[in-house]
């Protein structure tokens, strides 16, 4: 599905569907994008990523997974980008030629986090080996130190990085500092995407000039989000900034009970009806009280 659309605007995290005894369920994907297509107006897809549970999944499911959305998505989506990231290289490889076997539209791959990479040119070196498993895919590094623990700045990561990994295309960025983001679009914003990944915080990375954005609340924000970026590119700030506040609302709301890829799950089979399915250990269902009041502040919110 190798796409000539540049990667931009809203791209969904996609949320990694399970039976009730915590199997992978790939027959709910094809309705789960008919819903993201139609419901949400989100067109691009982000898989096997955090949102996903992607490293609580086998490779076995991560390969099921990335060609069951690959292929319910042929026609319907622009993006399917696949994250491949792993601890272990040889398993980052080869689910990287597998992305690029089944025609998905790009690659992401996060830092190792348990041995981790101390500097730069080692954080390059594996990304490398993983890029070029996939020769004809785009590579997208994908930046969230809160939960890889690695640090390493991204503006000096990007830094000469297109002569070490020659398919790189941009990066999905999942941290609040936004000096750090300012400078990696000040340097690259005509040669790479930017894609922010802090959903509450999309604004100010968009009047940095963030070029798109990846994240978990496109799933069931995502028409809200929209009007966002269309208030955004029509220059009515006042506007956007009520979009931003609003959805922000939610969030706080619920950051306030305890929120996480669990929380998310449940969101968005209480909104979308389709069944999610519980998330996988060492994450835990959300409570009944969590998805009671979460429903009730979403179906109050009155952004649009
Ligand atoms: C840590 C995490 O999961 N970050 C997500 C993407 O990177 C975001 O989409 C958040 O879920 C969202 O911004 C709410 O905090
Ligand atoms: C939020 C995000 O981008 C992820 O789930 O990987």
């Amino acid at each position: 599905m190798a796409s000539p659309k540049r990667l931009q605007g809203l791209i969904a995290a996609t949320i990694t569907p399970m039976t009730p005894d915590g199997e992978i369920n790939l027959s709910v994907i094809d309705q789960y994008v008919d819903y993201l297509v139609k419901e949400q107006g989100v067109k691009s897809i982000f898989v096997n990523g955090t949102t996903g549970e992607g490293l609580s999944l086998s490779t076995q499911e991560r390969k099921q997974l990335a060609e069951a959305w690959v292929t319910k998505g042929k026609d319907k989506l622009d993006h399917v980008i696949i994250h491949v990231g792993a601890l272990s290289l040889p398993e980052a490889k080869e689910l990287a030629k597998h992305a690029a076997a089944i025609g998905a539209s790009a690659i992401a791959g996060i830092a190792p986090f348990f041995l981790k990479p101390t500097n730069k040119d080692t954080l390059v070196a594996f990304l490398r080996e993983v890029a070029s498993e996939a020769p004809g895919v785009p590579f997208y590094y994908y930046h969230i130190p809160s939960l890889t623990g690695v640090k390493i700045r991204v503006e000096e990561l990007l830094d000469g990085i297109k002569e070490q990994i020659p398919t790189f295309q941009g990066v999905k960025f999942s941290d609040t500092d936004l000096l750090d983001f300012a400078q990696c679009v000040k340097n690259n914003k005509e040669q790479f995407a930017l894609l922010y990944g802090v959903d509450e915080q999309l604004l100010s990375a968009l009047v940095l000039g963030a070029s798109g954005a990846v994240g978990s609340t496109y799933n069931y924000l995502g028409k809200e989000n929209n009007l966002m970026l269309e208030a955004f590119a029509k220059q009515d700030l006042t506007a956007a900034k009520q979009y931003q506040l609003c959805t922000g609302e939610f969030l706080s709301f619920v950051f306030k009970l305890g929120f996480g890829v669990a929380q998310t799950k449940a969101i968005m089979t209480s909104v979308s009806r389709i069944p999610m399915g519980p998330p996988r250990l060492p994450l835990l269902n959300a409570s009944k009280d969590f998805i009671e009041k979460a429903k009730a502040k979403l179906d109050r919110l009155t952004c649009c």
